[in-house]
């Protein structure tokens, strides 16, 4: 539950959001506190051993998805602590909320693209439950946190692409929290955003577990869809993308239905980032979205029962 003193979103910050489909916040974490990410962040990368490792790398793109299907590392990915390679190295690591967890690392070799954190911030932060409150969530349920390490030179491309693709509730009710653990630039791949695009494009496809354990694939959306009380625009518009730099420390709120991306990594510096996705617990959750809850169903970032007191 937030605590009584934690602050949402002012009314000009979810207009801003509710327009655009994004709303950064800068100096949403203490340096204190980012610098204790990327410790703990480096810590598990020193620590990850890759003699155990089945190499797998972590794509939003690709037409079928083929680059992780099928893959039980990935597929088992929501509540353990996993490290996906990018192209040509890297890891990309993911985890189902709270927990504690263990270690991993490694340099001079494939490098990580993203881990787990061992701080689960979606919990230890009361300011998330407030925005989320804010964005009128009734049971809103935390998945799939993850840190993105874009490695300098080789950090790979996000191509574009809408997030309740990958976490499909119906109607869609997805939000990313990113947390920005460096300063994220043109030059090391920052966020950009095609403005908007959460009104005008339905969610068309989506990322799903394949039956008989065939690995996982995009498949088409029956009757592309919005979120509820979304207001809707018509027609198509030139998909323009708006840069998105922020200093670290600066959370950005990323409406699942946006439209959004990140370039390579061409600079010497890296841009890590950690990142956890929210839900509507009371929208449905598709049993076909490649990441499935653990027995006792996703986190919840506040109780229903509490806040109902
Ligand atoms: O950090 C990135 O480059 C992309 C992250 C993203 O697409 C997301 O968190 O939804
Ligand atoms: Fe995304």
């Amino acid at each position: 539950m937030a605590s009584p003193t934690a602050e949402g979103l002012t009314s000009e910050q979810l207009a801003f959001f509710n327009e655009n489909g994004y709303l950064i916040i800068p100096d949403a974490l203490s340096p204190e506190t980012v610098t204790g990410l990327l410790d703990e962040t480096h810590k598990m990368l020193d620590e990850f051993s890759l003699d155990d490792h089945p190499m797998t790398k972590f794509s939003t793109g690709g037409a079928d998805g083929a680059e992780h299907v099928g893959d039980k590392y990935f597929l088992e990915s929501g509540d353990k602590i996993r490290f996906f390679f990018e192209e040509g190295t890297c890891v990309r690591q993911t985890r189902r909320p709270p927990k504690t967890h263990p270690p991993l690392h490694q340099q001079n070799r494939p490098l990580p693209a993203l881990l787990l954190p061992a701080l689960p911030l979606h919990l230890a932060l009361p300011r998330n439950a407030a925005i989320a409150r804010s964005l009128r969530y009734r049971d809103p349920r935390v998945l799939q946190s993850m840190v993105i390490c874009k490695q300098p030179e080789i950090g790979g491309a996000v191509p574009p692409h809408q997030d309740s693709t990958f976490l499909y509730t119906d109607p869609p009710s997805a939000v990313g929290f990113w947390y920005a653990l460096e300063d994220a630039t043109v030059r090391n791949g920052c966020l950009s955003f095609c403005r908007g695009s959460q009104r005008r494009e339905p969610i068309r496809k989506r990322f799903v577990r394949r039956e008989g354990g065939a690995g996982t694939g995009f498949i088409e959306n029956d009757g592309a869809k919005f979120p509820r009380d979304l207001e809707r625009e018509e027609g198509g518009k030139e998909e323009e993308y708006t840069i998105g730099e922020v200093k670290a420390g600066t959370l950005v709120l990323i409406h699942g239905n946006i439209l959004h991306k990140s370039e390579r990594n061409t600079s010497g510096k890296s841009r890590f980032i950690y990142t956890f996705h929210v839900i509507e617990g009371e929208e449905r959750y598709d049993e076909r979205n490649w990441l499935q809850p653990p027995e006792q169903g996703f986190s919840r970032l506040y109780s229903k029962e509490v806040e109902a007191s």
